[in-house]
């Protein structure tokens, strides 16, 4: 049987693969982009005053977890003034050259945006507080003592940066950024706007109930919110001749081991590996991670902060420590030897 590709408006030949089609789901404008009023307000103006100027915005840096809209404000931020963006990240530029010829490649105004800023390499760090200040590099001609530097003049810039981690970035870095805002984990209101305008632009019927109970599944994370919606479309698709309800919804979820507080496997790996092999904690991270055979980034970006906002998760100076609450997500008892940590001595 021919594989029918015209289900999906987005990709009406088959050419989009699923992250084509977030990238698709994308809002182009600062008023599309749902949630995170403070951060929309506040970019938005720093944006319109610089317009109001003729001058070039200030540098922009944008902290938070993953799938909360980084990447998306910094496309919004060169559309809405107009300019070609140019995209990269911090991993990618492990000698100051690449940033150089990078820098030195962009057109006046442009915006810049540099992912993962905070995984950059030194040399190339201390290149960028000169570019971000003086819009100047310098670069160097020769080697050993007969190297010398060769200042050059690059065009002025807008430099969008993004961390998940803006506790590693170096006061300096930091403090060459005009703005910076705190994505935070949107709410379900957020959520529910989010994924209905997802699914609208995908062409699916969607209603208020169903949209919730994806909302509720996503973590507070848009990313989360569109994926989980495509999988309970393709879960309709096949088991309810393509009408999502909130019972369909809830048992494509279920299938997919994404529980109602937005738990996946990940997490709950995680939490039964603290909670059960190691009594509760504390247990030093690395040791985590490997017990359930993920990447220490993983568990620290993705996994954690979510545990630790849904008071599943302490951090510790001694380790990672288990709240009761874990337990009981799980559906275990507290042990004996925990329940003295979680009484309160008031009570
Ligand atoms: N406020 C929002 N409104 C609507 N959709 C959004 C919003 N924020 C993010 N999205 C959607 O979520 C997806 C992920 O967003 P984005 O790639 O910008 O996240 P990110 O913070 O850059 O993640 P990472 O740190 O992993 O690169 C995008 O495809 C976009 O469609």
């Amino acid at each position: 049987m021919t594989p029918r590709h015209d289900e999906d408006p987005l990709d009406p030949h088959g050419h989009l693969d699923e992250q084509a089609v977030d990238g698709a789901l994308r809002p182009p404008s600062l008023e599309e982009f749902g949630g995170q009023p403070r951060v929309s307000a506040q970019l938005g103006l720093v944006l319109a005053a610089a317009q109001h100027r003729g001058a070039v915005p200030d540098h922009v840096l944008l902290s938070g977890p993953p799938g909360l809209g980084k990447t998306t404000l910094a496309m919004i931020i060169a559309h809405e003034l107009g300019v070609p963006l140019r995209i990269s990240s911090g991993p990618a530029i492990q000698h100051a050259g690449d940033l150089a010829a990078i820098l030195s490649g962009l057109t006046e105004g442009e915006v810049f945006f540099l992912d993962e800023i905070h995984r950059m390499s030194r040399p190339a760090e201390e290149m960028l507080y000169l570019a971000m200040e003086d819009f100047r590099v310098d670069v160097i001609v020769g080697k050993g003592p007969g190297a010398t530097e060769i200042p050059l003049e690059i065009p002025r810039f807008t430099l969008v940066g993004a961390t998940t981690r803006a506790g590693l970035l170096p006061g300096p870095l930091r403090d060459r950024f005009g703005f910076t805002g705190q994505l935070d984990y949107y709410d379900a209101a957020d959520l529910v706007r989010i994924v209905q305008r997802s699914a609208s632009l995908l062409k699916v019927a969607l209603d208020d109930a169903s949209a919730q109970v994806i909302a509720s599944r996503s973590r507070g994370t848009p990313r989360i919110a569109n994926r989980l919606l495509r999988r309970v479309r393709d879960y309709a698709l096949i088991h309810a001749s393509g009408r999502i309800t909130p019972p369909v919804a809830s048992a494509a979820l279920d299938l997919y081991e994404v529980d109602e507080l937005g738990l996946d496997r990940l997490d709950r790996a995680v939490l039964e590996s603290l909670c059960v092999r190691f009594g509760g904690g504390p247990v030093g991270l690395g040791t985590l991670a490997m017990s359930v055979g993920e990447e220490v980034e993983t568990v620290e970006e993705v996994a954690e902060p979510f545990l630790i906002r849904q008071g599943f998760l302490m951090r510790t100076p001694r380790g990672r420590v288990a709240t009761s609450r874990a337990w009981a997500h799980l559906g275990l008892t507290v042990p004996a030897s925990r329940v003295d940590l979680f009484t309160d001595p008031d009570a």
